[in-house]
């Protein structure tokens, strides 16, 4: 009869999904937990080539396309967009504004009728342009306000290891000079 209980057998399709990009991983992990506390869809936001994984080229690079206003083509779209009400969409902040890939993610998926929420992390000085970004590529979504973090830097960690190797070989060589004395 109509009033036996079945179990559900079909997977639920989530109507959220999380999609992402990160160079350091500080923004994955504002999307995991996320992805822990929400019944949603993760993705991966990719370029179809990936930026430098040297610090210094990636800075450039990103600094090129940004000033170009370049689009690089993304390394796939999401599969089924059209099936999400809500997207949370995460990115860290580069050169005060949002990746040259979140402007592509943008502009190559129909966010009409979509709600947005952005997370974003930055290394302290905020969030620049980006939520402008936001509203001038998704005009059809609604747009909530930005959840925003600031996050380590991965320059600050370069810049303290380096000072970190400079003491130790500065204490070598004292070594070295104290072992010449005797
Ligand atoms: C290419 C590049 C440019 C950056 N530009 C800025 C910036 O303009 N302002 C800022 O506060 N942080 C800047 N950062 C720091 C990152 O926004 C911050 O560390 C962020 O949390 C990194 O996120 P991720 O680990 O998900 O890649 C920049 C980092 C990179 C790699």
């Amino acid at each position: 009869s109509k009033t036996t209980a079945l179990p559900d057998v079909k997977p639920r399709q989530s109507t959220t999904l999380i999609a992402y990009f990160t160079r350091s991983g500080n923004t994955r992990v504002v999307a995991e937990q996320l992805a822990r506390k929400l019944n949603a869809n993760m993705f991966v936001i990719a370029p179809a080539t990936p930026y430098p994984a040297d610090y210094e080229a990636n800075v450039e690079q990103a600094r090129r396309e940004r000033d170009a206003g370049y689009q690089p083509p993304l390394k796939q779209r999401v599969p089924g967009f059209s099936g999400y009400e809500r997207v949370f969409i995460g990115f860290p902040i580069w050169g005060m504004t949002a990746p040259p890939v979140i402007r592509s993610f943008l502009a190559q998926h129909d966010l009409t009728d979509k709600t947005l929420v952005p997370f974003i992390t930055h290394g302290k000085y905020g969030l620049g342009d980006s939520v402008t970004v936001l509203k001038q590529l998704a005009p059809r979504a609604t747009i909530l306000d930005a959840y925003s973090q600031e996050c380590d830097q991965e320059r600050d960690t370069m810049n303290q290891v380096n000072s970190w190797l400079s003491r130790l070989s500065a204490d070598s060589n004292q070594h070295e000079l104290t072992h010449a004395k005797s």
